[in-house]
């Protein structure tokens, strides 16, 4: 399990480290420095070269005020040290950067000229074999950019737009994302960001790499050891905030000698004729993850067609509360899923009595917007073996004042992000919270943080597709019924559902994503 580091984490293991006497601030800048350099020599090994070499691509490494600065000059020495063609500009004056980064400059003043910020305005004209380094900001930003920096970063954005702009690495984190949230930090009237190709960050990667805005413009992502593996793992074990793992196989596989019964019996609630193909590709999810059997309860009218166009599924009408309450009379059925197509008024009525039994439950779609008037009279009733997956429009529904704190422009550093407002949710509505979006992130009440996100090598556009909602909330409850605790059902289901529509890649439908899940245990 991968943790993401937040800008303080990050201050506080690089102390702990120093104050410990294992490491010093001039080394650690020396190790990010070098993870620079070396990652701009894989990805374009053009831009080093012999002096006579008229062909190597130039380097120009935009340096900030602060130590994001001094990773800056150390990558810009070690580049010319291999034959770049290096230019370096400093935004402030030399002398006010911090130590290690004072001293970082002054090694680079020995070996080239520094010079303002503002003459890399000139970059308009560099073409698109030019490689910028950026090395303005990194986890100190603390609000928008501005001036000079924010006007640079406008003028390469406009030229990335056009596919003809300079190749872009970010140090540590594209300047101007707030690294706890990714989000931009400004107002709507900008700064404008250019979208980097390459970020190297060190020891873990930042919530904002993966995070809103970050997500697109991080590009690839390099996470480069720079020597605190141990305060990081000393961090990693109180497991707050963490990428969503890959799953145990031992926690997914099947005792050969078990009985169905074995591995639970979830019922999926439907709703009425015409709508039944959300519950349907539910139910098909939890059957595939393992469930030991699945039932949809549906109302009479819907019967006929679900009767249709099932085989391994069971099926049972449940038109109203006292049917529903007389199908939980059977202890045997021990996790729930409402919302996938259920329409609102019939979720307002048979949410109440599941919710009352007591069982694992997943609360989804019109589960969740069925309370949006009402929000405290679910919460009032909601236990930690329940799950909620809402997607933005039903977390904001919800949680409105959560997700005002998340609209409302980021003017300073740390900014509030998804994964706080998740955390947040969590922690009101006293179970966990599954927020879906291309960053998936489930919070429990406790505070633990999981981040599934469909980004860099884990990207799969193709998901974003009509059902595959539905077929993670059965993904979700096929787990619970199989007895995984909610967190560790959720950060499953999510990861599954991922890597099933990764596999299958493009042209995937809904109704795919349950069909593609046996290659992918299959690996396991
Ligand atoms: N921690 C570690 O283990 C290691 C960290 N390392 C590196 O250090 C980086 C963090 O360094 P850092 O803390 O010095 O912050 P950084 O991002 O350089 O900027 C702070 C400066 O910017 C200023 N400033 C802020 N916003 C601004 C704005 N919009 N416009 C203008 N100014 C603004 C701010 O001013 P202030 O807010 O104080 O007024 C302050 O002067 C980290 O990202 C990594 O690259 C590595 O060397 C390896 C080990
Ligand atoms: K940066």
């Amino acid at each position: 399990m991968q943790p993401f580091l937040t800008a303080a984490q990050m201050r506080s293991i690089e102390s702990a480290a120093m104050e410990s006497g294992r490491v010093r601030e001039l080394a650690l800048m020396e190790c990010a420095g070098q993870a620079v350099a070396d990652s701009i020599l894989a990805q374009w090994p053009d831009v080093a070269g012999p002096e006579s070499d008229g062909l190597r691509r130039p380097v120009m490494v935009l340096c900030g005020p602060g130590n994001n600065g001094g990773d800056g000059f150390v990558a810009a020495r070690l580049l010319a040290a291999h034959g770049s063609r290096v230019e370096v500009f400093l935004l402030g004056q030399p002398d006010a950067l911090p130590p290690s980064a004072r001293r970082n400059c002054e090694r680079w003043q020995g070996i080239g000229p520094l010079r303002p910020l503002a003459e890399a305005a000139g970059m308009a004209q560099a073409t698109n074999d030019t490689v910028v380094v950026d090395a303005l900001f990194g986890t100190g930003l603390s609000r928008p950019l501005s001036g000079v920096a924010r006007d640079l970063f406008g003028r390469l954005a406009a030229l990335r737009h056009r596919d003809n702009g300079p190749r872009l690495v970010a140090v540590d984190i594209l300047s101007g994302l707030c690294s706890d949230s990714g989000r931009v930090l400004g107002d709507d009237t900008g700064p404008e960001l250019p979208a980097a190709d390459l970020t190297v960050t060190f020891e873990a990667a930042r919530l904002g790499h993966v995070l809103s805005a970050g997500a697109g413009l991080s590009g690839r992502l390099v996470v480069a050891p720079i020597g605190l593996a141990p305060e990081l793992a000393a961090l990693a074990a109180g497991g707050g905030l963490a990428e969503a793992a890959r799953p145990d196989p031992s926690a997914l596989a099947k005792d050969p000698g078990a009985h169905k019964y074995d591995h639970g019996h979830a019922l999926i609630l439907s709703g009425g004729a015409g709508r039944s193909g959300a519950a349907r590709l539910a139910a098909r999810g939890a059957l595939r993850i393992g469930a030991g059997l699945v039932t949809l309860g549906a109302p009479p009218d819907a019967l006929p067609e679900i009767a249709a166009q099932i085989t391994a599924l069971m099926l049972r009408r449940i038109n109203g509360r006292g049917d529903l309450v007389r199908m939980l009379a059977d202890r045997r059925v021990n996790a729930l899923c409402l919302g996938p197509g259920l329409g609102v008024g019939r979720a307002r009525e048979l949410v109440p009595a599941a919710l009352a039994a007591g069982r694992a439950l997943v609360l989804d779609a019109d589960a969740l917007t069925a309370f949006a008037d009402a929000p405290q009279e679910l919460f009032a009733r909601l236990h930690p073996r329940c799950v909620l997956t809402p997607h933005g429009g039903e977390f904001a529904r919800l949680f409105p004042d959560i997700a005002a704190r998340l609209q409302a422009p980021a003017l300073e550093g740390p900014a509030f992000s998804r994964a706080d407002a998740v955390r947040a949710a969590a922690a009101e509505a006293g179970c966990v919270v599954l927020l879906k979006g291309r960053d998936t992130l489930i919070a429990t009440p406790r505070g633990q943080v999981r981040v599934n996100a469909a980004t860099g090598a884990r990207a799969a556009p193709w998901l974003a597709t009509a059902g595959a909602g539905d077929v993670l909330a059965g993904f979700l409850t096929g787990l619970l019924a199989r007895g995984l605790e909610p967190l560790a059902a959720a950060e499953t289901a999510a990861w599954l559902h991922l890597e099933a529509a990764r596999d299958f890649g493009a042209g995937l439908v809904a109704e795919d994503i349950p069909e593609a899940l046996p290659d992918v245990l299959r690996r396991f």
